[in-house]
């Protein structure tokens, strides 16, 4: 048990490391745009560069892993993010930032599916939900945290003293996953097919599987808020439409983070306990769309914002169950796989639906309270959708009592 909480440690805490990496640039815009000449939608690309390889990664971190196992992978990748940041950090050519923005992007892009692959090949089944909720909540906490601590120390530090010193971090998960992490006993210890027949087998399964299809997509639209509110336009919508202070609007729309960490972990542990995931996510998406419906529609004070705001966040949690749905349906050597194409869309959601509320704000004259209808829309039509995916759990993630043994 010592070394599946020991992986269990190294894997979040290597997705806590990403997930303040890849929000860093956004801490302090102007200085770093300033630093290396560029505009401000120069800026955006160069942050952006980071999505480029990370979400198409997606689909070969699912299938390596599931072939060769998460050890590697997990120190490779740690180093690659880390190495990336350091870069950033060291350079004033914008060329050698872009490169070191594309490395932590490629580095990053196996620290969440890694850190599912290890929960559910060292725990057993009825402990996924919870634990893979808690890996979620460590990368919602470095959100919030990255958001002020960090600003702070760049304000004192300069960004790039802080950067360097996130990338060291970085390093200390590489040097940890080195001397601490050992492989799990999983399918991919005794996987006989070629390297191509695998890729073949594997995309056939999860890509032929029609509930696979329906979880991403009840997990991309239940995920849309996070990415589209408050990673993007809350805090803008605040603002106008209920006349908040910039920080003060901050503050509010980082309630969502909070409440997202606490309910990822707590869907996870009810979940569990029951041993039931569908009507929790059917719930959880109804709740979080009326949260959101309250907030945007209904004036209250900022305080009852904040409340609602990490209500939202709280239900939004129970996202996290879609990967476990989505895995339970399938054999144990394609979980990595399907974990990794379930985020893929979840993430891919992100890509389309922040321009898509940004165009249709300009289309309403500015006005965001209307385009943020597509908010609650997306929660309320993945509670739709998710009544008709039927509840199957495969043998292979039945419990015989035993956690998994290193091999
Ligand atoms: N919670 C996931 C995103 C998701 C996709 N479908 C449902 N939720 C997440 O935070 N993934 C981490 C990442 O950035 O890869």
């Amino acid at each position: 048990m010592r070394a599946a909480w020991i992986a269990f440690v190294i894997g979040s805490s290597f997705f806590l490391f990403e997930f303040v990496a890849r929000i860093e640039p956004s801490l302090d815009t102007a200085t770093i745009a300033h630093f290396f000449g560029l505009t401000d939608s120069g800026f955006g690309t160069l942050s952006s560069l980071f999505f480029w390889i990370y979400a198409p990664m997606q689909i070969v971190v699912g299938l390596v892993l599931d072939r060769l196992g998460a050890r590697t992978f997990v120190i490779g990748g740690s180093l690659c993010c880390a190495a990336g940041v350091l870069l950033f950090a060291a350079t004033n050519v914008v060329g050698i930032a872009a490169a070191g923005r594309l490395l932590t992007g490629f580095g990053a892009s196996f620290a969440f599916v890694s850190a599912l692959w290890l929960v559910n090949h060292w725990f057993a089944p009825e402990r996924f939900a919870l634990l893979s909720g808690a890996v979620n909540a460590m990368g919602m906490v470095g959100a919030a945290i990255g958001a002020v601590l960090l600003s702070d120390f760049i304000e004192t530090a300069g960004w790039r003293l802080v950067f360097a010193a996130t990338g060291l971090l970085g390093l200390g998960i590489f040097a940890a996953a080195l001397l601490f992490l050992r492989e799990p006993t999983s399918p991919a210890s005794d996987a006989e097919t070629g390297a191509v027949e695998h890729v073949r087998q594997s995309l056939a399964t999860v890509l032929g599987d029609g509930r696979i299809w329906a979880l991403s997509v009840v997990g991309m639209l239940f995920y849309m808020p996070v990415n589209v509110y408050a990673g993007l336009w809350g805090t803008t919508e605040l603002v106008h439409d209920h006349h908040r202070s910039q920080i003060a609007a901050e503050t509010i729309v980082s309630m969502v983070f909070w409440g997202m960490a606490l309910g990822s972990i707590a869907g996870g542990w009810i979940s569990d306990l029951l041993g039931h995931r569908k009507y929790l996510v059917l719930g959880g998406a109804v709740l979080t769309g009326l949260a959101y419906l309250a907030v945007l529609y209904v004036q209250v004070s900022a305080f009852t914002e904040g409340a609602l705001l990490l209500a939202a966040g709280f239900f939004g949690g129970f996202q996290m169950l879609t990967f476990a749905m989505a895995k339970e349906g399938l054999a144990n050597d394609v979980v990595g796989t399907a974990v990794a194409f379930v985020n893929m869309i979840g993430i891919a959601g992100a890509l389309i639906f922040q321009p898509l509320v940004g165009y249709l704000a300009d289309a309403a004259g500015g006005n965001f309270a209307l385009a943020l209808a597509t908010v609650p829309a997306c929660t309320g039509l993945a509670a739709l959708i998710v009544l008709f995916v039927p509840e199957y759990r495969h043998p292979d993630h039945v419990s015989d009592g035993s956690e998994a043994p290193a091999s």
